[in-house]
């Protein structure tokens, strides 16, 4: 069965994190793709100063050559909010025989109960979950809400590739990685050295912006 990996992220700006949790996912889930997709209006975010269409050509400039990570610019197309829930449903729509596995962070998933249609957009693929510095994943921990660990216990399996399964949630054997976009944005404000944490930084460093 094709296996299309899915990691949704705003990748403002994309960062050596977010390439390893694709990495890790295509590979130990043996992953026919995994799909980076730049959200264009997100729901519950302040809108980033640094246009949707700019975010993917970073995307993509990181990525390029790599096989098995594509840039899927469907939510930079789309008009109005980009919800996962639609983006699961139309790529399944394209590929109905493919099992999606999609890929958050703990931050992410505590926060997933205000997600639009969270417990429908469970029912749509095996979701990954990838453990964060100072995000707590422990599903007893008391503040996970009650709604998300009772979802986590009915459907939770150990991640392998014969558990892959709709509906399905598990914790993806991944690093811990101290990183993410704010940091980048918060050095490249002072005018430091991005290097070590993003790919991209060259490109970065050329447009000026996060200045
Ligand atoms: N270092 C990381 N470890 C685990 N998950 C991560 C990491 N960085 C990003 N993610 C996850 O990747 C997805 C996309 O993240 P996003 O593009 O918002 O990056 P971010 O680093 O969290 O950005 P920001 O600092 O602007 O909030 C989210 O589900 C997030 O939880
Ligand atoms: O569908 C939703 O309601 C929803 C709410 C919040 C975030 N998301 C998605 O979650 C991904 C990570 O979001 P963020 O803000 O952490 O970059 C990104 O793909 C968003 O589109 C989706």
């Amino acid at each position: 069965m094709q296996k299309i990996g899915i990691f949704g992220g705003t990748f403002d700006p994309i960062h050596y994190g977010h390439l390893a949790l694709a990495r890790c996912m295509r590979d130990q889930l043996q992953l026919n793709e995994v799909r980076l997709i730049p959200t264009g209006l997100p729901p519950h975010r302040p809108i980033s100063p640094v246009s949707p269409a700019q975010r993917l050509a970073w995307v993509r400039a990181a990525i390029a050559g790599e096989a098995g990570l594509l840039a899927d610019d469907r939510e930079v197309r789309r008009a109005g909010y980009c919800y996962t829930f639609d983006t699961l449903r139309e790529i399944q729509a394209e590929n109905p025989q493919a099992l999606l596995v999609w890929l958050i962070g703990a931050d992410s998933w505590q926060h997933l109960p205000t997600w639009h249609a969270w417990r429908e957009l469970l029912d749509l693929g095996h979701l990954l979950i990838a453990a964060r510095p100072e995000f707590d994943i422990d599903v007893e921990n008391s503040r996970l809400s009650p709604d998300l660990a009772e979802e986590f216990a009915s459907r939770h399996v150990i991640a392998n590739t014969d558990t892959l399964s709709r509906g399905k949630i598990s914790l993806l054997s991944s690093p811990l990685m101290p990183i993410s976009s704010t940091q980048v944005r918060d050095l490249l404000s002072r005018g430091e050295d991005v290097s070590a944490l993003t790919p991209v930084f060259d490109l970065l460093d050329q447009s000026g912006l996060y200045r």
